[in-house]
């Protein structure tokens, strides 16, 4: 476990499940494509647990499939999915707020997501966060995605900050695996979709509850 950077500079935040509630879009999206082709869709439940697996994990919750099979579907489905991104998915509760407080108390704060760039771009242009962002780093910016460290270092470079001096916050195991291996103090969240798992069982430096926590450990002054 490391410590919190003594002279933080940044964070840097997974999208789906941390930053922003989009699990009922992308439920909303197999729904209908389940009408297009006429099967069951999967409930809602099933969907959100593994949204910060993707889509084919997503498309898996409808069709037991090879992963092949799963693959061909998945150009029609993100159709679907791009056409309806916000119709629904919002910032989770507290972290409209938190940006705020990060912002005011000059630290950087950014996306590491494995989505791929053109979800990604248009979610947060449509979300608002497009020139707040200090960088966005995509499921596709490189050859390799989370868990490993590289997209994390990517964002810390482009950004301009020392990873030693950063946070990474996510609702994935995968998250906080790349956090680590990156040398950023890593932060697993309890809002978020979590894959089934316990995110007290994966190594993180921190397990959070609420957004206002992360304000409160970085002692950030919340704006009257
Ligand atoms: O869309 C995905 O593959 C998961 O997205 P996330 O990394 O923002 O949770
Ligand atoms: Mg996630």
């Amino acid at each position: 476990m490391k410590s919190l950077p003594q002279s933080p500079q940044g964070v840097l935040f997974d999208l789906d499940g941390t930053l922003l509630d989009s699990a009922p879009d992308l439920h909303a999206a197999l729904v209908a494509y389940c009408s297009e082709v006429g099967a069951p869709p999967a409930p809602y439940t099933k969907v959100r647990e593994v949204v910060s697996r993707g889509s084919r994990a997503i498309l898996r919750c409808a069709f037991d499939e090879s992963d092949e099979a799963l693959f061909e579907r998945m150009p029609r489905y993100l159709e679907l999915y791009h056409s309806m991104m916000t119709r629904h998915t919002r910032p989770f509760e507290g972290i409209d707020p938190l940006l705020d407080a990060l912002e005011s108390n000059g630290l950087a704060w950014g996306i590491v997501t494995n989505k791929p760039a053109y979800l990604t771009d248009d979610l947060i242009h449509q979300i608002g966060w497009s020139k707040r962002a200090c960088a966005v780093i995509s499921g596709d910016t490189l050859p390799v995605r989370k868990p490993d460290p590289a997209p994390v270092l990517l964002a810390c470079e482009r950004a301009g900050l020392d990873p030693a001096q950063c946070l990474f916050v996510g609702d994935d195991r995968r998250d906080v695996q790349a956090g680590n291996s990156a040398g950023l103090y890593s932060v697993a969240v309890h809002w978020g979709y979590l894959d089934g798992g316990d995110p007290y069982a994966w190594g993180a430096d921190v397990v959070l509850e609420h957004p206002r926590q992360l304000a409160e450990l970085l002692k950030l002054k919340v704006p009257a």
